[in-house]
């Protein structure tokens, strides 16, 4: 089977005022239909670069990378992937339900086909009922719901997540995590997220992508053992402490002592 993001050595160097940034250098990763991967790393470490690139809205300076085997642009063109920023950033003249129509519309479906997935993709997110509301009368969490069904409307196989849940309180962070495994069981999707926290990062995913900064490379690939059904009290068992253990010496290991004072 085609693997759905295939990276061989890999490079990103960004020309600055002040001199080359290598953003990523000799990436080398498989992504399979279905897993769930999370990025984790010190700021500046590349993970939004190597999404960016993922999503066509950065070019590879070396190295290959294709996305259903296709070259990344033919990728963007058949719509491959949703993705979801940091930030909701819904359009806040548009309602819920006009927000998720957004690429719908620009994609030329009928008004029937847009209600039909409006519906189906609310429902995944638990935002049915809210159609007619308008972001700023939504929760932080439910706005990032909202962004979640946009990306999700076009039915894309690979979901892009950059640090979505990074904004909002841990309860309601704990609570999405686990919304966000449900639909990815449900949906059969590729996910690569990327996030700061450990926890998060086990508790979601399939296999987990340490990086290092300076330059941005992949210095670990920890494949996770832990059954896909997963409550959220399985953070105390000692297969997923000995997974985070594994994950925070591996970021250890990436971080020299000068870059940390
Ligand atoms: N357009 C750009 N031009 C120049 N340098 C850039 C550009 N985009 C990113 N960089 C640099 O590339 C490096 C990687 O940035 P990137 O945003 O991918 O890191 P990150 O791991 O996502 O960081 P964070 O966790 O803070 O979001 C950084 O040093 C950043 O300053």
């Amino acid at each position: 089977m085609t693997p759905v993001v295939q990276a061989h050595n890999l490079g990103l160097t960004f020309p600055t005022a002040d001199g080359d940034v290598v953003a990523l250098s000799d990436v080398n990763l498989t992504i399979e239909k279905g897993d769930f991967v999370s990025f984790i790393g010190p700021s500046g470490c590349g993970k939004t670069t190597f999404l960016r690139t993922i999503a066509d809205l950065e070019q590879p300076t070396s190295g290959t990378l294709e996305i259903n085997g296709q070259m990344p642009e033919n990728a963007r063109k058949d719509r491959a992937y949703g993705y979801v920023f940091q930030a909701p950033a819904l359009y806040p003249w548009r309602t819920i339900e006009k927000n998720v129509a957004l690429p719908l519309e620009i994609m030329g479906y009928s008004a029937a086909q847009q209600a039909e997935r409006i519906k189906r993709t609310l429902d995944l997110v638990n935002l049915s009922g809210f159609e007619n509301k308008y972001p700023w009368q939504l929760s932080g969490g439910m706005q990032q719901r909202a962004s979640i069904a946009r990306a999700l409307a076009f039915d894309a196989d690979l979901l892009l997540m950059d640090e979505p849940f990074g904004a909002l309180d841990e309860i309601v962070r704990d609570h999405l995590n686990s919304e966000l495994l449900k639909l990815w069981e449900r949906t059969k999707k590729t996910i690569c997220f990327v996030t700061h926290s450990i926890p998060e990062a086990v508790y979601l995913s399939t296999k987990i992508v340490v990086m290092s900064p300076r330059p941005g490379r992949v210095t670990d690939v920890i494949e996770s053992n832990l059954p896909r059904e997963r409550p959220l009290d399985i953070r105390e068992t000692p297969e997923f402490l000995q997974i985070a253990a594994r994950v925070r010496d591996g970021l250890r290991a990436g971080h020299s002592y000068e870059e940390m004072v």
